[in-house]
């Protein structure tokens, strides 16, 4: 396992968010997120990137409090890329995904071949090789998503966090996304608001008012009872004809109360 989270706490305004999350990562493992809005997905994954402080439990990195590890060696593991990523206007497409090898640069060890390679794989990887002397301004929202998972991806991290990805992209630069997250011999986890796409990872993790629900393979924690209890909506599993589970919804439920 690379990641371990042991009651994890966090508060914000004094108001507590999380109430005691344990879960873990394991090596190479693909691990969604999913809750309703709120439910504390984007504040979990800033406290397993180690941003932000946890008001109680802690985070380990490989059996080390993530506290206590340097912001340049976490960054050398652990790459996220958040909802609402923003960065200067004046960068060109190259330079923000160049951002993603800093970690690994030192005043004994400069640029290198090894650094641009990374970058030209990330943007490759992102469809944005063609475009990559654009300036940041002047890219769609779809495009600085992109650009956003390229710098991650040039960080080579050990563990990729994914903080709805997809958000801003097309159906097939969604597709095309997912397919390599999915692909990626990293540890990732990929808060996801489309549940169907969470079929495709090892196991998923069902946030609800800052506290986990349930943990395991996506067919049993998407159930019905799940999505019910959690979503408010009535949904049903069902196979197509490739014999791909996808969900069905039928109904969504007044609000209890
Ligand atoms: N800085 C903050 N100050 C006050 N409340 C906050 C802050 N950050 C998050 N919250 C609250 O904490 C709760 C969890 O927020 P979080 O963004 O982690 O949820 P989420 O599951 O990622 O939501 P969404 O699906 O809408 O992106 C929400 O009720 C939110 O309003």
């Amino acid at each position: 396992m690379v990641l371990r989270v042991e009651n994890l706490q966090a508060k914000a305004h004094r108001v507590e968010i999380l109430h005691g999350i344990s879960l873990t990562v394991g090596e190479g493992e693909y691990l969604g997120l999913i809750g309703p809005n709120g439910s504390g997905k984007s504040t979990l994954m800033r406290m397993m990137a180690g941003l932000g402080k946890p008001s109680g439990g802690r985070v380990l990195w490989q059996d080390r409090p993530l506290a206590e590890l340097g912001a340049q060696v976490r960054a050398r593991q652990i790459a996220l890329v958040e909802q609402q990523a923003e960065t200067t206007d004046r960068l060109r497409v190259r330079e923000a995904v160049e951002l993603g090898r800093i970690p690994f640069l030192s005043p004994l060890r400069g640029w290198s071949m090894r650094d641009s390679e990374a970058v030209t794989r990330a943007l490759s990887a992102v469809d944005m090789a063609g475009r990559e002397d654009r300036l940041w301004h002047t890219l769609s929202g779809g495009e600085r998503q992109r650009v956003h998972i390229a710098r991650a991806l040039a960080q080579s991290p050990a563990l990729l966090l994914l903080d709805e990805p997809t958000n801003h992209l097309d159906i097939r630069h969604q597709l095309a996304l997912l397919a390599l997250v999915r692909s990626l011999p990293v540890s990732r986890v990929i808060a996801l608001h489309d549940l169907n796409h969470a079929f495709s990872c090892d196991r998923v993790a069902l946030l609800e008012g800052g506290r986990l629900k349930a943990i395991g393979p996506p067919a049993e924690v998407l159930s019905p009872d799940n999505l019910r209890e959690s979503f408010g909506v009535e949904a049903r599993q069902v196979r197509d004809p490739d014999g791909h589970l996808a969900l069905h919804f039928t109904a969504s439920l007044p609000r209890a109360g």
